[in-house]
């Protein structure tokens, strides 16, 4: 019963079921539409029997319980699931302007104030999360989307957790990791400030800082925090100094959320709607 109203049990029946939006590991993301309201959602279906092998419906189960309580509007909304003999079904918000590494492969680069517009939306809805003692801990462009107004949106919450962390295999890239996650030592919530250096360099530069062709050279240049800032494209000082004081090894001297939101490069570029000009 959250927020006094009666939870609707949803079903297949209640949608009409347009095209594929994308092909996640566990299952396909179709555009939808609520048949009463006409709303139109992103409906996530994910088959039981793939979730069951990959031992992910703990991780399932907390998607759901934490992305279903969280209300900003730069972290996608999870309206409601509901399941059948096979599959479960996750009600998201649609993010009309799609997935935003596939506008950063478009577009190579962002300026500064793009960087920096979706950057301070990053922070906010960051600090939002960690209000409520939750970690994404996932932060990267593939898990980006863009909204109807331009406005970023943070989507798959699969991987964020209470703060009580626990460890967790490490699989897919390790771009984004911060060096206690790459150590397999004690986290907290400064992983996702690290994750916003990581993301801040890749939206300047066009790709992550610490890229290497062999995952053990990745671990390394993470491990050691090799920075090194290309010579093109030129940026300002200012951008240069927020990536230094985000990606800091000792994850208590990492900048926190609440000065990054007020740090001079993010206050000299940022748009304060959070909407980065009117992209076409
Ligand atoms: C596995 C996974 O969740 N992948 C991504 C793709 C679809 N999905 C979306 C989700 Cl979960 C929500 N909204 C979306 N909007 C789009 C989209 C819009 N356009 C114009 N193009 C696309 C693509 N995709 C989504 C998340």
């Amino acid at each position: 019963e959250s927020n006094g109203r009666k939870e609707k049990r949803w079903s297949l029946t209640d949608f009409d079921i347009g095209k594929p939006l994308g092909r996640g590991k566990f299952g396909n993301v179709y555009l939808a539409r609520e048949r009463e309201s006409k709303y139109v959602v992103a409906l996530k279906v994910l088959f039981k029997n793939q979730l069951q092998q990959s031992q992910v419906e703990h991780q399932l189960r907390r998607e759901i319980e934490i992305q279903s309580h969280l209300r900003h509007p730069n972290i996608l909304r999870l309206y409601g699931y509901f399941y059948d003999q096979t599959r479960v079904y996750l009600i998201l918000e649609y993010a009309a302007k799609g997935e935003l590494y596939k506008e950063l492969q478009r577009c190579r680069v962002f300026s500064e104030k793009r960087a920096a517009t979706y950057i301070a939306s990053l922070a906010r809805a960051l600090m939002y999360c960690h209000e409520k003692h939750v970690i994404h801990r996932d932060i990267k462009p593939e898990n980006l989307l863009i909204g109807s107004k331009g406005e970023l949106k943070i989507a798959d919450f699969g991987w964020s957790v209470h703060t009580s962390s626990r460890r967790r295999t490490l699989c897919g890239t390790l771009d984004y990791l911060p060096p206690e996650m790459v150590e397999g030592k004690e986290h907290d919530a400064g992983v996702d400030v690290w994750s916003l250096g990581i993301l801040c360099f890749e939206f300047l530069f066009g790709t992550p800082p610490f890229e290497a062709k062999k995952h053990s050279d990745t671990y390394k240049r993470i491990a050691r925090v090799d920075l090194k800032f290309p010579s093109k494209p030129v940026i300002s000082a200012a951008a240069k100094d927020l990536i230094c004081q985000l990606l800091v090894k000792d994850s208590s001297r990492r900048l926190p959320l609440q000065k990054v939101v007020n740090h001079p490069w993010i206050v000299n570029n940022a748009d304060a709607s959070g909407i980065y000009g009117h992209t076409s």
